[in-house]
């Protein structure tokens, strides 16, 4: 391969690439990092730098890197057909079988695949396709959806409307009409000394108490990450699922699990709804669904749905040039299949996601960590400045950012937000590489601590 120069790539970056969610400013004074190759749990930078990614790209390389049977099933796709599309009643093969196989994988009835290019797509096209379900029912004003504060849904209007990150609703006048927030599941910070059910029960009524504000004949949908992953893995207890489900049911409201992180492995079943125990009513796919490899969305609704679509909707006003695109459907079907013929999610389940979890439980007992989460193989460690309090640092981030600073010259890369340290590792992590990142972790507390003249 040849070797990168960096410095010359930097600068071409500064000069012309914008990156998402960066002050880009302050990115070109630093110097990007140049990833170059990755292969399992490790990725390579420019600098030659082996690094243990412990985030899986940005939650996503769940089969892990340098599976070759990806881009074999992607040459095959591109050079028999690279692409043709599904509108004019056309569509390819790979798309109808991966509709197909998503249907299988689902929970309950979710039997209805629509195609997009990325999970914000795939949320935009739920609000608009719920909203024209009940439209074509007679319910034209049953059109608000409500979301979470903190929850992340993408960041298109529809998504970043869907999610409650104020700092995005400031960039761009959002949210959009008739769409409301209530507070999330996050104990560490709200739930005071009540129980785990007892909380559950608290926040799931937060649900009830805004529908019945709003007037149910008013609400169309309630959106939820299952496990709330880009704000710090917030983890809901454990009936909060079921009691949303009972009160979405009771006032007819969707509901709708965003399972873009959750999905396809990551709890250590196939998707979080299996995890909880909950059946929802449409849910959306990413990331996981090709494990990174090449970008591919899905929103799956239920029979119920479809058939109000299929029988009322009439022409789907709504689609993507690559909705469905065969190349995308060809890998994210190869993935499913490693996913599947590996048993990486059974593997997950029994064996290295207990052994994660014990080795990150372990971190938690570092003074700097106030609380260690994890559900199968997705967590977070919170870090505080005095345990028992609960508090959080005064200036929220900047010890977050410090420590994944340093984890990184440890060869460990943690995902900060504030001051979680977030754990998403690929799925394939072995016991070894478990034992790795959690020396590589405990080092970086050591470091960040004494670094903020902790005792
Ligand atoms: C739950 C959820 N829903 C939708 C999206 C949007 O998917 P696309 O990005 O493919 O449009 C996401 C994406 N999640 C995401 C995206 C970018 C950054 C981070 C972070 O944790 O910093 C997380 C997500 O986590």
């Amino acid at each position: 391969m040849e070797s990168i120069d960096t410095r010359s790539l930097q600068q071409l970056d500064a000069a012309h690439h914008l990156h998402p969610f960066n002050d880009n400013a302050a990115l070109a004074k630093k110097g990007t990092r140049i990833l170059t190759r990755g292969e399992g749990c490790y990725v390579w930078d420019s600098e030659g730098n082996q690094l243990l990614d412990a985030f899986a790209g940005l939650w996503c390389v769940n089969i892990g890197y340098g599976r070759r049977e990806l881009g074999e099933a992607a040459s095959r796709q591109m050079t028999q057909l690279a692409y043709y599309n599904s509108f004019f009643g056309c569509t390819t093969e790979p798309t109808v079988r991966l509709a197909a196989k998503l249907a299988e994988l689902c929970p309950g009835d979710l039997n209805h695949a629509f195609f997009s290019n990325s999970g914000s797509e795939a949320n935009d096209t739920i609000l608009r396709l719920v909203r024209h379900y009940w439209a074509v029912q007679g319910e034209p004003q049953k059109n608000i959806v409500i979301g979470r504060h903190n929850g992340y849904h993408g960041s298109t209007v529809a998504g970043a409307s869907l999610g409650g990150m104020k700092g995005m609703h400031k960039q761009g006048g959002l949210p959009i009409p008739d769409i409301h927030h209530i507070d999330p599941p996050f104990w560490f910070a709200d739930g005071g000394d009540m129980d785990e059910e007892t909380y559950g029960r608290h926040c799931a009524q937060r649900l009830e108490d805004k529908i019945l504000e709003l007037g149910a004949d008013r609400v169309a949908a309630f959106i939820g990450e299952p496990i709330m992953g880009a704000i710090g893995v917030y983890i809901p207890p454990k009936n909060y699922w079921k009691e949303i489900e009972r009160i979405c049911r009771k006032h007819d409201v969707l509901l709708i699990a965003d399972e873009v992180i959750c999905g396809f492995g990551r709890t250590g079943e196939w998707f979080a709804a299996d995890y909880f125990g909950f059946q929802p009513d449409i849910m959306t796919l990413a990331k996981g669904i090709t494990s990174g490899y090449i970008p591919l969305g899905a929103a799956m609704f239920s029979d119920r749905i479809a058939k109000v679509l299929h029988e009322k909707g009439g022409e789907l006003a709504h689609g993507y040039t690559y909705s469905g695109h065969p190349v995308c459907a060809a890998v994210a079907l190869e993935n499913i299949r490693i996913l599947q013929d590996e048993k990486i999610v059974d593997t997950c389940r029994t064996d290295t996601g207990p052994y994660l979890a014990k080795k990150w439980k372990q971190l938690g007992e570092h003074p700097l960590v106030g609380e260690a989460r994890i559900a199968g193989m997705v967590g977070a460690l919170e870090l505080v400045p005095s345990k028992p309090s609960r508090a959080f640092f005064e200036d929220r981030g900047r010890v977050g950012q410090l420590c994944r600073d340093i984890a990184l010259k440890n060869g460990l890369i943690l995902r900060a937000t504030y001051d979680s340290m977030l754990l998403s590792p690929p799925l394939v992590i072995s016991r070894a590489q478990v034992d790795e990142l959690a020396e590589k972790a405990w080092k970086s507390l050591d470091m960040t601590a004494r670094e903020l003249g902790m005792p």
